[in-house]
This record gives C-alpha cells, structure tokens and sequence, in this order.
C-alpha cells in the first residue's frame, strides 16, 4: 500500500510522493516557550511524531528530515520575562524564561515517548535569512516600508496572476471578503487592512537587531516570517510537508505561504499541508487563555507518558478530542495488558495490518485496533514490533511496573520481606499466619501469585490489583 494524507490545500486525501525519497522533509510550527505547554499543545508533537516515524519506516531514517522550530521572540515572552525577573535587565530575564521553559518542553514531549526532530531551529538565530526574506518581498513589489515597520501586501500578491498561489487559498477566504469585514481601528502605518506585519521597531530594552534596508532604527521580526525563514534555511525554497495544528491554518499558515512563495516565485511551498483537530474540554478547545488547560508536567505526576500518548491517538488527527479522565483509565489498562504480554518479547516485524492503517492517513484508531488484533492472536513480538514503531514499550516490564508500584506509594522492599515471612509460614504450615499475611497485602492492593520456578521450587510473585 501507498500512503496517502489529507492535505488542506486541495481538501483531498492524496497519494504521497516526496520531491526527493532520499531527503523527504517536513517542518511543524513548534511552541512559543513562555510557559508549560499543555495537553493541546502535545497533540501536534504526538501527531507529527507518529508521522516521522512512519516516514522513516519507509524511506530510511537517513532520508527524513524533521523540522520543529522554538519561537524564542514575542510578546508574551517579553511580558513573563519582566513579571519573572522584575531585578534583571529585559534581555537577561527573557533568556532565562526561554532557556527554562524550553529545557520543560524537552522533558515533557520527550516523557511521551516522541523523538527530537532532526533539527530545532530557534527563531533568533535566523534573523540574517528573516532579513534577506523580507528584503526580497520588497524588491519585488510584495511589501513597504512605513514608519518602521515592513508590511506584506496580500492585495499585491493576488495583483500578480501567473505563477504564484493567491492570497486565502489554504484557508478558503477570499481576499475581498476580508477587506469587507476588516475591523476599522487599522494600524496607520498600513496601506490597506489585511496588510501584515513582517518587521516592527522594537521598544527601548527590548530585544532588537538590524533592521532591512531603509529603516534606520533596530527593530525585530513578526511571528509569521519567522517560520518561512526557519523552513528556508533548513528544508529550502520547497519541501512535503507542512504541519501544526488547526487554529494556525489562518493567518499563520497563509502567511507563511505568502511570503516564502513571493520571496522565491514559486506556486508553493509545501506539498501537503496536514493540521491536527483540537483537544477539548467539555466542547470546548483547550487554551491558556481560556483558563481550561492542564499542562503536560501535571499529567505526567499520575500517568506514564505513553499512556497520555496511546489516549492521544485513539483519536484520528483531524478530528477533535475530548479529553476525559475515564478515557485515560482505559487507556491505562490498555497499556499494561499490553507490556505484560509483549514488552519483553523480541520485536518481529511491524504487522501488515497497522502499517497499512497508517498509510491511510495516519489512521491510529484502525492501527491501534490492529493491535488489539495482534493481542487477541498471541502473536507477541508482532504487537511488540508494531507498538514500537508508534513510539511505544520504550520501557521493559520491570520498569514499567517498578514505576507503578512506585507512583501508588507502594513499597516493594516491604512487599518482598512480608512475602518471604509468608513463604516460611507456609514452609511451617502455618496456613492462618500466611493468609493474614495474603490479606494484609490484598488491603494495599497487592495480589499474589503462587507458582513454580524453572527448577520446580515454588515462587510467589505479585503485581498491583
Ligand atoms: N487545544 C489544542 N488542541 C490541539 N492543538 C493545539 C491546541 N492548542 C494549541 N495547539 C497547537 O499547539 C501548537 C503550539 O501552539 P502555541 O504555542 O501557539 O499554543 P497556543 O495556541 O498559544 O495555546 P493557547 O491556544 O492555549 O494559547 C500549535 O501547533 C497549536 O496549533
Ligand atoms: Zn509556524
């Protein structure tokens, strides 16, 4: 089977064929690191991994090229860095809040089992191709200075008929209709409306560079040129994929797309563009501005990652999530049914039948009922194999269960000495004292299990009820 994805340029699922098989690349939008991230943000981490690692299950892991920028300038970031480190100058405070916040992401997307992209790109070590991008859009008629600032033109883009997409084709609106309904407190500085920021000037203290020619003073970068010159750098003027989640499609995205393919005349920028439907609570889409989040740091007190990462992908991509605490118990057990039987177990090959779902763009749900398949025909180290290649087992058994026993206060060395007290009891057939032992540790919810070693002697061994 082929694999094909739903790209939202052409609203159609399409066979995929990268421009080159032996560089296929793909750049996601990544976190702007102000604060924890939260369970909505993990979705696209989740997604876009699952996705790595299928294309580096069919084309090579030499031959993928994973892009996810840090956004490392912004306002926000501005904002946290003076409540934060009121002492400090501005500069110093920002680069402690980035340099934490981004330390948190890293332990976190890398407790979901979801591996470093190829490259990280930081936003503010790419402000030279920034520069260079804009001073391209200008010299071709695409953007103007005004009272320091550069603004992209979409009126112009959409001026020019052959050669490049028009302005609003990824997120289906037409330029006219947001001329229309444009809000009337337009900045000054803007020709028309829906002209957008690509360079502003930077207020005393704040982090600032060398402007483009023809403005004097410093200034710094708006947020969408930023992923346009991060892409550029590292995946060039053209690449496969674009993802992130469905909130970025617009302006984010059209943006993105404005400006790279102005700057390089081309019809496009990426060839399959693939956005994640939201995580919510009650309906509702989970946001730090909305107060209705729980960061990714919270859960991981009390589930392995793994578990947060199979609830995720119960869920096709595109559709939205409900995210519900009696989800994550059934995901939970899932899970330890499924290192139980396979995490020990040597790795086969990945099963026809989960590769052949996600080939069908990325179809996790028909890929993890493929795996309970595999569960219910014993066949082990096929489910072994196929849950590595989604991210899973990245554990044995014993960590696993070590890890439980450890978050349910559980205390193994006692559990040991007690069932050695039971084990010689017994020996002495003392049976009232070896089951008041059984049942002091049924209380605490430890079952035992009585069974024979290798050279016949008997053992005892337990788990969690
Ligand atoms: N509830 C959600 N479900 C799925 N994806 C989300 C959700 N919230 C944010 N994302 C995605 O997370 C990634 C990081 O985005 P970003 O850092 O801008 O978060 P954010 O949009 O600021 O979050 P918030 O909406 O809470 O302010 C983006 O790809 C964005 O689309
Ligand atoms: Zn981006």
């Amino acid at each position: 089977m082929e694999l094909r994805l739903h790209d939202t340029l052409t609203r159609e699922k399409r066979p995929f064929v990268p421009l080159d098989p032996n560089n296929v690349r793909m750049y996601v939008c990544g976190p702007t690191v102000y604060d924890y991230a939260h369970i909505g943000n993990a979705r696209p981490v989740i997604v876009f991994d699952v996705l790595f690692r299928l294309l580096r299950h069919l084309y090579g892991e030499a031959h993928v090229k994973y892009v996810r920028n840090i956004t490392d300038v912004d306002d926000k970031i501005n904002d946290r860095a003076a409540r934060d480190f009121p002492g400090l100058p501005l500069n110093e405070a920002i680069r402690k809040v980035t340099e934490q916040t981004g330390k948190q992401f890293h332990a976190d997307v890398d407790a979901l089992g979801a591996l470093r992209p190829s490259v990280e790109p930081r936003a503010t070590e790419h402000i030279g191709e920034m520069r260079e991008i804009i001073e391209r859009l200008v010299k071709g008629g695409f953007a103007y200075v005004a009272e320091d600032h550069v603004l992209f033109s979409p009126q112009a883009m959409n001026a020019v008929n052959d050669g490049l997409p028009r302005y609003g084709a990824l997120s289906k609106r037409s330029l006219d209709e947001m001329i229309a309904g444009a809000r009337v407190d337009v900045a000054p500085y803007k020709k028309d409306s829906t002209d957008f920021v690509l360079w502003k000037p930077s207020k005393p203290g704040e982090p600032s560079w060398p402007s483009p020619s023809g403005i004097k003073a410093e200034g710094r970068p708006g947020w969408h040129i930023e992923c346009s010159a991060m892409a550029w750098k590292h995946l060039g003027e053209q690449f496969d994929i674009h993802g992130g989640g469905i909130d970025l499609v617009f302006p984010h995205h059209e943006n993105e797309i404005a400006q790279t393919c102005c700057a390089f005349h081309q019809q496009r920028m990426a060839n399959t563009w693939m956005h994640n439907g939201f995580l919510q609570v009650e309906s509702e889409k989970m946001s730090k501005s909305l107060g209705n989040f729980v960061t990714i740091h919270e859960l991981l007190k009390d589930w392995p990652g793994e578990v947060l990462r199979l609830n995720m992908l119960k869920t096709h991509y595109t559709s939205p999530i409900d995210w519900t605490m009696k989800s994550l118990e059934e995901s939970a057990k899932t899970l330890n049914d499924w290192y139980r039987f396979a995490a020990d177990v040597a790795p086969s090959k990945p099963a026809a039948s989960v590769v052949d779902a996600l080939l069908d763009d990325l179809n996790t749900p028909q890929s993890i009922a493929a795996l309970h398949g595999l569960r219910n025909a014993a066949d082990a180290a096929g489910l072994s194999a196929s849950l590595r290649l989604l991210g899973f087992l990245s554990e044995s058994l014993a960590q696993w269960e070590g890890r439980k026993r450890e978050a349910s206060g559980v205390d193994a060395g006692e559990i040991d000495r007690l069932i050695a007290e039971r084990t010689a009891a017994r020996a002495r057939k003392d049976f009232r004292e070896s089951d008041r032992i059984r049942d002091e540790l049924a209380a605490k919810g430890v079952v035992l299990k009585d069974g024979k070693d290798a050279d016949g002697k008997p053992v005892t061994t337990w788990e969690l009820a």
